[in-house]
């Protein structure tokens, strides 16, 4: 018989939200350098900085990260040549982690411990004839990269840099008969590439070319009877995409179309009562980047306990205000 894949709430999961254990486990996370986890994600380390820094921040609770060490970690991963900026010292600079950087630097508002030219010089290189992005000099064009680049630039304010009709015409030719979006043309819609895709018409104010009653349907069509939303038709829930759907929806002003209360109902189930933080599914390990994600979408949801968070940066709403950012939701 058919059936349909989802998980199962155990009566024993976590029903209220575990800030105190939360913020615990962040401030903790990298401290012990010999953790098998910490050395296994050093190529990410810049994003993972981002994803802790941002949790503490919607927590209130950013001044137990180690803000000067952060900064001079950041200021010595731009690449001199490229203006780039690496995942770790001796990495290679990509889009990722020099948006992640000037996420960071933004939120404590820093900018001036990078060489701020540099980067723009850096992301504005990367774009192709056909308005599309690479993420670094290898050559891989993806939406995310699209995303990176007009977020990353938006908050230096120089969105100047790059031909934004080319950028958002390169989006427009992803966009699927089901209203959703994949990494390239003719990809697959996948909630995590409609987030990027929505997010950069967001920035470039263009959401009017979205078919967003097909993309609203395709989005809440992914939530499941426990509650949790997949990324794609027949797949399992996971918190990262209660983020990537939740924020969409929001940016679609449709964010009534999905169940809070069960959702909610997940979101507080993926957390650990023991270590702390967030995981994908119920029981799973938890990590710096789900946790990003569940506290994200409960302050989405409305929970007060939790700062506001914009849907389009992933960042503090405050931090957003502060740099006189309007990105678009639609009406
Ligand atoms: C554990 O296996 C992975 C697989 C992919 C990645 S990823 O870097 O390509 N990436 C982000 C990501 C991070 C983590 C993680 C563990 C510890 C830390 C410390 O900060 O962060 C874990 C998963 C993860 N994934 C994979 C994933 C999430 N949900 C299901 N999966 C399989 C997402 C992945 C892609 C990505 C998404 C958003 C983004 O801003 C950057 C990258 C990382 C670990
Ligand atoms: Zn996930």
């Amino acid at each position: 018989s058919f059936k349909t894949k989802d998980v199962t709430l155990s009566d024993d999961r976590p029903k209220t939200l575990l800030l105190q254990k939360h913020s615990d486990y962040l401030a903790g996370y990298g401290l012990n350098k010999d953790d098998y986890e910490f050395c296994m994600t050093e190529y990410l380390r810049m994003s993972g900085i981002y994803w802790s820094l941002t949790a503490m921040e919607l927590m209130d609770q950013s001044s137990r990260m180690p803000k000067d060490d952060i900064i001079s970690f950041i200021s010595s991963c731009q690449d001199n040549e490229s203006g780039g900026i690496s995942a770790s010292n001796g990495h290679d600079p990509h889009m990722l982690y020099t948006l992640s950087a000037v996420q960071v630097l933004a939120m404590y508002d820093r900018l001036d411990a990078i060489d701020v030219e540099g980067v723009v010089r850096y992301v504005s290189s990367l774009q192709q004839e056909d308005g599309s992005f690479f993420g670094d000099m290898w050559g891989e064009v993806d939406t995310r990269f699209s995303f990176c680049a007009v977020m990353c630039l938006s908050l230096l304010q120089r969105l100047d840099a790059i031909d934004v009709n080319k950028a958002v015409d390169f989006v427009l030719s992803c966009m699927n008969f089901d209203g959703g979006f994949g990494s390239k043309p003719g990809s697959e819609s996948h909630a995590g590439l409609i987030y990027c895709c929505v997010g950069t018409l967001s920035i470039c104010k263009r959401m009017d070319a979205l078919k967003a009653a097909e993309l609203a349907w395709w989005l809440c069509e992914r939530q499941l009877p426990s509650g949790g939303l997949n990324g794609r038709p027949e797949k399992l829930p996971d918190l990262c995409y209660s983020w990537w759907v939740m924020s969409s929806l929001s940016m679609l002003n449709r964010i009534h179309w999905v169940d809070k209360k069960n959702l909610e109902q997940y979101i507080l189930a993926c957390q650990d009562a023991e270590t702390g933080g967030f995981s994908d599914r119920p029981g799973d390990i938890t990590d710096p980047f789900h946790t990003l994600f569940g506290l994200a979408g409960l302050s989405l949801l409305g929970n007060t306990s939790i700062k506001r968070v914009n849907p389009t940066y992933c960042m503090p709403q405050e931090t957003i205000d502060r740099l006189n950012l309007e990105p678009q939701i639609l009406q």
